[in-house]
Order: C-alpha cells, then sequence, then structure tokens
C-alpha cells in the first residue's frame, strides 16, 4: 500500500516518503515516489493537496519555514458528515477550557507546570462532552499538557459518533513509524489529536506554584490583579498575555484555520488565557475587552466557521438542546443521522 508523508520542507524543497515505489501526485505533477524517499523542487503555494494512491496529504502553510506534517490519519477523505464527501459550506469549531486540576483546587498559580485534574474536573470534561455529543468532530487540537488532553480524552467518551480519538507522534521518525495505523477502515474510524505546546497555559514565571492568596497578600492585591488580568504586564519572568496571544494566536492561523478552511470541524481543548488570546482573536476584542473575559473550566463554547466569518454560538446547554441545532441546518442534519445511525 503506497503511504507517502510529507517529511519536511527546507525553502522551497519538500520531501515525501513512501513506503513503496510508487506514483504521487504534487500538485499537477506526477511523480514517483523511491522506497528510501523523494526529493522534490518545488514552488508550492501556500495550501495544497498532495495525493498518494487514495489517500490526500494535505500540506499546510508550505511556504513557512515550520511546516504541518500530515499523514494519512489526519487527512480524512472528508469531514464528518456522516460521511458525506462534500466539503460543507460551514463547519463547527469548539473550544474547551480543561476541567479542574489538582491546582485550579489548590489555589495555585500553574501556568505550563503539567497537573492532572480533579475529580471534579473528570466530571467536567465528562459533562462538557454530553453537550457537545452530537456536534461533529474531525479533528482535535490541545496544549501539551496533561489537563487539556484528559479533557479532550474524557468529553470525546461521550460523543455519540464514538469515533476513536488518538494523539500523533510526531517528535520523531520513529516516534510517527511506530504508531503508525495500517487499516483504512480504523483510520476512518479516528479522530487525530494533535498536541502542541503552543496551545499551553501562559507561562507564570515566577509566580507558578504559588499560592494566589498568599501572593495577593504578599505583594498587594493590585499588583497580584495586574499579573493576571492585565493585558501586557508580565508575571515575574512569565509570559503577560499578549505574549501568549502572539503564540496561540499564530498557531490558530496558521494550523487550525486552515484546517476549518478545508471543511474540518474542530475541537480545542485548552486553557483560560491561550483561550481567552484566541477568542479575542475570532470575537475581535479590543486588548480592553479581552481583559474582563473570564472562562468557566469545562464549559465549551460553539462557534460556527462560514464563509470565512467566526460565528459565536454559546455553549450548548445539552445534546438534545433545541436551541444550538437550530443554529445551523447542518448541525440539525447531523444530529439527526446520528439519531438514525444509532436507533
Ligand atoms: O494559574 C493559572 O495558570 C491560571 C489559570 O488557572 O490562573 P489565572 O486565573 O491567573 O489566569
Amino acid at each position: 500500500m503506497a503511504i507517502a508523508m510529507l517529511q519536511q520542507t527546507v525553502g522551497g524543497t519538500l520531501q515525501l516518503l513512501s513506503n513503496s515505489g510508487t506514483h504521487c501526485n504534487v500538485g499537477n505533477r506526477s511523480v514517483r515516489l523511491l522506497p528510501k524517499g523523494f526529493k522534490l523542487e518545488v514552488e508550492f503555494p501556500k495550501r495544497a493537496i498532495y495525493s498518494s494512491g487514495k489517500r490526500k496529504l494535505n500540506v499546510i502553510q508550505a511556504s513557512t519555514s515550520q511546516t504541518s506534517v500530515v499523514g494519512p490519519l489526519l487527512a480524512p477523505s472528508s469531514s464528518d458528515t456522516l460521511d458525506s464527501h462534500m466539503k460543507p459550506n460551514e463547519v463547527a469549531l469548539i473550544l474547551i477550557r480543561h476541567g479542574e486540576s489538582l491546582w485550579n483546587e489548590k489555589n495555585l498559580f500553574t501556568g505550563c507546570v503539567d497537573v492532572p485534574l480533579t475529580n471534579k474536573g473528570v466530571e467536567e470534561a465528562i459533562e462538557a462532552g454530553h453537550r457537545i455529543s452530537s456536534i461533529p468532530v474531525d479533528m482535535i487540537y490541545t496544549s501539551s499538557l496533561i489537563r487539556a488532553q484528559m479533557t479532550a480524552m474524557l468529553a470525546m467518551t461521550q460523543h455519540r459518533r464514538k469515533k476513536v480519538p488518538i494523539i500523533l507522534h510526531n517528535e520523531d521518525e520513529r516516534a510517527r513509524a511506530w504508531s503508525k495505523i495500517y487499516s483504512e477502515d480504523t483510520i476512518e474510524q479516528s479522530i487525530p489529536v494533535i498536541t502542541s505546546w503552543k496551545l499551553n497555559e501562559r507561562m507564570y514565571g515566577e509566580l507558578q506554584g504559588l499560592n494566589k492568596q498568599e501572593t495577593a497578600d504578599k505583594f498587594g492585591h493590585e499588583k497580584v490583579h495586574e499579573w493576571r488580568r492585565s493585558y501586557d504586564i508580565p508575571p515575574p519572568n512569565g509570559e503577560s498575555l499578549e505574549m501568549c496571544a502572539q503564540r496561540a494566536v499564530a498557531y490558530f492561523r496558521d494550523n487550525i484555520e486552515p484546517q476549518l478552511l478545508s471543511g474540518k470541524n474542530i475541537l480545542i481543548s485548552a486553557h483560560g488565557n491561550s483561550l481567552r488570546s484566541i477568542i479575542m482573536y475570532l470575537d475581535k476584542l479590543t486588548s480592553q475587552e479581552v481583559i474582563t473575559l473570564e472562562l468557566s473550566t469545562g464549559i465549551p463554547m460553539l462557534y460556527i466557521f462560514k464563509e470565512g466569518k467566526f460565528i459565536r454560538r454559546g455553549s450548548p446547554v445539552a445534546p438534545t438542546e433545541a436551541g444550538v441545532y437550530a443554529y445551523t441546518r447542518r448541525l440539525a442534519q447531523y444530529r439527526q443521522k446520528l439519531d438514525d445511525m444509532l436507533t
């Protein structure tokens, strides 16, 4: 079976690796892949579909130095409209802040420290999953932190479509090779989960691990409020919200938005401040507006992406809530198909 994988781009060089000699279409050129890899000099467009046999390799932002590596699991043949092969004219984007973590419970500054969920956090994640269980999800993005990953995975246990979320391991070639799936059908029933530190909580510098109340008592409530909720004032040796927004929004624009454009329904499980940053971008909030935005743990927020615009649709309260599915005909149809499939 022909499996080609985008390995890397260096300047204008696109390197494809193949597990067998096979033909691969790159743009409008048909090329032969060699067993041990193939190098091709190509002026590639920003977004292009590269196909090998029946599979599509979706190359995102190939003209930048950092390229998303997309293997077969990452590019299911269609977005999940059970399973229509038409590119939809609108897709769902769901944002979830992770459930309560052990350090949320202890009221400690957490930032990039990798702390798991509490029992309450587990329950919140399951409840979030229940709320979104009839909304299509084709791809999941999470931070590299376990609390966001646990939240995404627990939420997906509730999804009525019953696809299996699978974390992609792109750390190196062996990690990729050793986690490869060899069944087309199994790939079809999977949801790729892409993790990136760029969606992490903002790095809280020398406040990480300190108690929020004790820090306020020591440095004054005003100072601590400034560190926590100003836009451009960083905590000692940490990131301001503005700095967090720079990397989180850049990641969203470079990696997630192209997938939405290509018709994928997406769930992002991340953190208070990385999500506030992304919401600032989606809702075009000013720096004054974003500092008053507070996100609760485990509450999913739904957006519809249509004609290049993000339309905020609030938070689904229940999978059967009429209001959510009245938002768009496509969501209503998807839920109906799930009902038909499951009864
Ligand atoms: O401690 C943290 O990492 C964050 C989120 O819990 O705190 P804050 O409420 O100050 O953004």
